[in-house]
């Protein structure tokens, strides 16, 4: 089994299956009882909407977990959801993390999926897994660059024979981008909304470059008016989101850039020619190729499938084990 624990979303890939499970890191949980009442989506839809009895949280922050039970309490739901309800056979399970994490990061991972029935854990550092997801030809001598921009973190890493040859992880990404959208709401039209909200906002009319179809459209969005505390309707527009999220979007070029400038030169050509790659769900984020692109002077594309990179990468990795398993324990994170 493949996952990739996001702080967003979780994905599992089975052997032979491909992805058999994709849902929001999300666990509602009844606080008197401390048990699980919804997990996933369900849970997702709880978000900002319970009483007091009830919590509805995301057990991971910038790509790690904060939360161990919940963490786990999840990761057993979706490997028992994966197996039907029938008896665990304590899979092999190969996890993506960050690659800035922690060593007590790295093994609060690996304890909760232990917790959660596996047999045996294999971490792969999510750059690598993205890359290989991405379909980059991750085992030639030759430089590839893949942007991996999920909920909680942005991962930049140039990678050459199935390695990491340098990397840089920024606590800057999709989540980032929404929070400035909900204080660019509550300063400038006094609105306050609520984080699906502000996600909504960025999917449907933010953008990270101007092009007319965004900068001609505009959008009605819902909230609570902060002077009269009634909820009101306010009309926004393409161009002010993309303002609102000047900032974060800088963390994230900056990190590029910096990137660039520290690799070795063959590799820094090979990027030249073949392009960098965006995976994770902030790359679809309009405008977002666009703006690297006009920032670094390099060609950039979006992965076919962002969101699923990480896990379809996971899933390469256990379908050619044997294979993969000697190359990345000598390289990279896989296994330590
Ligand atoms: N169409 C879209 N436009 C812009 N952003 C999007 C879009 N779809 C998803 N996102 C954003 O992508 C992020 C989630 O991406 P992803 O599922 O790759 O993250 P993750 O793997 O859970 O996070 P991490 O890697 O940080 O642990 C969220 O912030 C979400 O708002």
């Amino acid at each position: 089994m493949g996952i990739d624990l996001g702080t967003a979303n979780t994905l599992v890939y089975v052997a032979g299956k491909g992805i058999v499970l994709q849902e929001p890191s999300v666990v509602a949980i009844d606080k008197d009882r401390n048990i699980p009442l919804a997990v996933g989506e369900d849970a997702k839809r709880m978000l900002g909407r319970t009483p007091g009895n009830i919590v509805a949280e995301r057990p991971l922050r910038d790509g790690v977990i904060a939360d161990f039970d919940k963490a786990e309490m999840m990761l057993k739901h979706f490997i028992r959801r994966v197996h039907e309800g029938r008896t665990l056979i304590s899979p092999r399970i190969v996890i993506g993390i960050p690659s800035g994490v922690t060593g007590v990061e790295r093994r609060a991972v690996e304890d909760a999926a232990r917790e959660a029935g596996a047999r045996e854990v294999f971490l792969i550092d999510e750059p690598v897994a993205a890359a290989i997801g991405a379909g980059l030809p991750v085992a030639e001598p030759t430089g590839n660059m893949v942007i991996d921009i999920g909920g909680g973190t942005t991962e930049v890493a140039v990678l050459s024979l199935q390695g990491i040859v340098l990397s840089e992880s920024v606590r800057v990404a999709g989540d980032e981008l929404s929070d400035s959208i909900t204080q660019y709401m509550k300063k400038v039209h006094n609105l306050v909304i609520g984080e699906r909200t502000a996600e909504e906002i960025k999917i449907h009319i933010g953008s990270a470059y101007p092009t007319s179809e965004i900068d001609e459209s505009v959008l009605e969005v819902r909230g609570l008016h902060l002077l009269s505390g009634l909820p009101r309707t306010v009309t926004i527009k393409g161009p002010e989101i993309r303002e609102s999220m000047s900032e974060p979007l800088s963390v994230i070029v900056e990190a590029v850039k910096r990137t660039l400038e520290r690799t070795p030169p063959e590799l820094a050509a090979d990027i030249i020619d073949r392009g960098i790659m965006l995976a994770g769900g902030g790359a679809l984020l309009k405008g977002l190729d666009t703006l690297i692109s006009h920032e670094t002077g390099i060609v950039t594309h979006v992965a076919t499938d962002p969101l699923s990179c990480v896990v379809l990468g996971t899933g390469q990795v256990l379908e050619n084990f044997k294979q993969l398993e000697r190359v990345f324990s000598r390289r990279s994170g896989l296994g330590f």
